[in-house]
Order: structure tokens, then C-alpha cells, then sequence
């Protein structure tokens, strides 16, 4: 018991350690824009909407965030949108998530929000719509092609039932 313990604490001083902070450079295109909060809860930083804009019913919109950005260096920045938005605006993110590339740094590469409306709404300026977090790229791939895979079938959608 006590070399568990031993063995675990010591895991978890590794990673607090290897956690270093990254920085990332911000440009706002705003000055009446809201500035990124500090993370508060959890670890996703939400995006505010840069002008107030009206959608009706059906109707398609890029949101503009306001903000560009470079991001770390081996990073890009996925998007979503926060989970009361469709509650709060009736609006859906397009694309479902966003990538920002990590190329995506010029001092006009604004980030933006695909935006389609199920009913007539207004996004005020400086409504938080959307939340991001950085992430790693993958690792380089090359794709080798094959006759056979060699393993055995997994069953696709639904295949394990539902209970
Ligand atoms: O929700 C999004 C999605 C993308 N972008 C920006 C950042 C991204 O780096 C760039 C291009 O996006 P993506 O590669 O997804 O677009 P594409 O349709 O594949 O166009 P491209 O030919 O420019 O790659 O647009 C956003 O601001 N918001």
C-alpha cells in the first residue's frame, strides 16, 4: 500500500511540473470588445461575438470574434460553441467544431464563428458564443497502403445494442 502511494504521488509531481504556461499573442480588432477572461472554470476560453448581428430563420452568418491570433508554436486551436448557445440565440456552429490552423496568424486572420439560425435572433456585441482551447498538432503521418488491414471486423453503428 504504502509503495502505491509512494509510486502514485510521485506521478502526479511529474506532470504538475511539465505544465508549463504557454503564451499566446492577441490582437483585438475592437477596442470596444471585451477582453478574454482569465480561465475562471474549467480549461476552454470563451470568445465573444465582435459586432451585434441579426440572423432570421434559416439564414447563414460568419460572426466575427474580434480577435487573431499566433498561436504556440506545434498548436492549433479547435472552436466550439458553449453548450447554452443554441438554448441562449438559436444558432448552430456550422462546421460543428472549428480548427484554427496554427498558419492562421496574420494580422488579418480574424477568427469567426459559422453561424446558421432556427429561428429569428439577435447576437448582441460582446455575447460570449463560443469557448476554444489549444491543442497539439498530430504528429506527422504517411498513409501506407494495403491489400488487408489483418484484423478482425469491430461491427459498425449500433452494434453493441443499447443496453
Ligand atoms: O470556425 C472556424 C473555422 C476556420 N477559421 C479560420 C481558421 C482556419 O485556419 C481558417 C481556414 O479554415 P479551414 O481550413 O477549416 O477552412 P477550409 O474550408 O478548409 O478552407 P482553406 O482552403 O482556407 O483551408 O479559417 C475560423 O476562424 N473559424
Amino acid at each position: 500500500m504504502g509503495a502505491f502511494w509512494a509510486t502514485h504521488r510521485y506521478s502526479l509531481e511529474v506532470e504538475e511540473k511539465n505544465m508549463s504556461t504557454q503564451q499566446i499573442k492577441i490582437k483585438y480588432f475592437d477596442e470596444n470588445l471585451v477582453k478574454i477572461d482569465k480561465i475562471v472554470q474549467g480549461d476552454w476560453l470563451d470568445l465573444r461575438a465582435a459586432k451585434t448581428i441579426e440572423l432570421k430563420k434559416d439564414e447563414f452568418k460568419l460572426i466575427p470574434l474580434g480577435v487573431a491570433m499566433e498561436l504556440p508554436e506545434g498548436y492549433e486551436a479547435h472552436v466550439v460553441p458553449r453548450s447554452s448557445t443554441f438554448k441562449n440565440f438559436g444558432i448552430i456552429q456550422t462546421n460543428s467544431m472549428g480548427v484554427i490552423d496554427e498558419s492562421y496568424k496574420g494580422d488579418q486572420d480574424q477568427w469567426f464563428f459559422p453561424a446558421y439560425a432556427l429561428r429569428d435572433t439577435v447576437i448582441e456585441m460582446n455575447d460570449r458564443i463560443c469557448q476554444f482551447r489549444i491543442m497539439k498538432k498530430m504528429p506527422t503521418v504517411e498513409l501506407v497502403e494495403v491489400e488487408s488491414l489483418g484484423n478482425e471486423n469491430r461491427g459498425g453503428h449500433g452494434s453493441t445494442g443499447t443496453k
